[in-house]
């Protein structure tokens, strides 16, 4: 028998504006145990209303999401919250609390033992790779953004979820911060057996990262695949996707020596 998927979207349709703009239209998507899925589109393709549609923080007008098996409309949407990790573009850490406090917020509300807490965000200050010592007492305004994201990412993890959800994790930071949290969050991933669902722009970064990447492209889910899977999609648009980075990696190859030195 099939594993269960740990998140199923069956035929999920949300509109705003009353009904006047479909954000996501008639999307059947499952995410399966182990994986990390990036979704990619363009500005207002219905990504983020996709992504937050998991979690509840935006309810479908069609439709069913199930998440570990459980339909997400019959389980609260707190305790929900609390089973999925979320990290938002900017960080979005509570700008009035310490490194501490943003990272253990959730196993607070959980209960968690203090004493337990404090050790479980040095364990994550570790895993994200900053040291707690010189972190832990600081307010998110002094951090960079690099660091924030990390912190965002530890907050996400606090409380162990199975599944993290990312919109837009890495896209504010220069390229090589971006690189650098990207291969640490795959690390992550793997080594602490998430699945995990990332928005991006960035189709090299879909590309670098997931096992597949779901095209989004006017509320409707256009391809769905491995980027190899993709990469003989016949679909113009999902060709042209693919086609950008493999034309940028040939133009700087030939612009740029073999050794990269300038
Ligand atoms: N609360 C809302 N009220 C009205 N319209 C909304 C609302 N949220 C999203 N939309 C609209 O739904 C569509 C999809 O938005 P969504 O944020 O999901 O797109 P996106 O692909 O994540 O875009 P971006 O990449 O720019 O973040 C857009 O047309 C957007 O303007």
């Amino acid at each position: 028998m099939p594993a269960t998927p740990l998140i199923a979207y069956a035929h999920v349709g949300k509109s705003f504006a009353d009904g006047r703009v479909v954000a996501v239209d008639d999307v059947s998507l499952e995410v399966t145990e182990g994986e990390f899925l990036a979704i990619v589109g363009g500005s207002g393709s219905g990504k983020t209303t996709l992504l937050r549609l998991a979690n509840r923080l935006i309810e479908p007008d069609r439709g069913r999401i199930a998440v570990e098996g459980d339909d997400v409309s019959r389980i609260d949407p707190i305790l929900l919250r609390r089973r999925i990790g979320y990290v938002f573009q900017s960080g979005g850490l509570f700008p009035h609390l310490t490194v501490a406090g943003n990272i253990g917020i959730t196993p607070k509300l959980l209960g968690w033992p203090q004493a337990e807490i404090a050790a479980r965000v040095d364990e994550l200050l570790a895993l994200v790779r900053l040291d707690g010592a010189h972190h832990r007492d600081r307010l998110p305004h002094e951090l960079s953004g690099g660091q924030r994201q990390r912190i965002g990412v530890a907050r996400a993890l606090a409380a162990k979820p199975r599944i993290v959800l990312m919109d837009e994790p890495f896209g504010a930071l220069d390229p090589l911060t971006r690189d650098a949290l990207g291969d640490d969050y795959r690390a992550l991933h793997r080594e602490l057996g998430l699945t995990t669902v990332m928005i991006t722009h960035d189709m090299t970064e879909a590309i670098l990262l997931a096992d597949r990447v779901a095209v989004m492209r006017a509320g409707r889910l256009l391809a769905l695949g491995t980027p190899a899977e993709l990469s003989t999609d016949t679909d113009p648009y999902v060709g042209e996707l693919l086609r950008t980075p493999r034309r940028q990696a040939e133009r700087l190859g030939a612009l740029l020596p073999r050794d990269g030195a300038a």
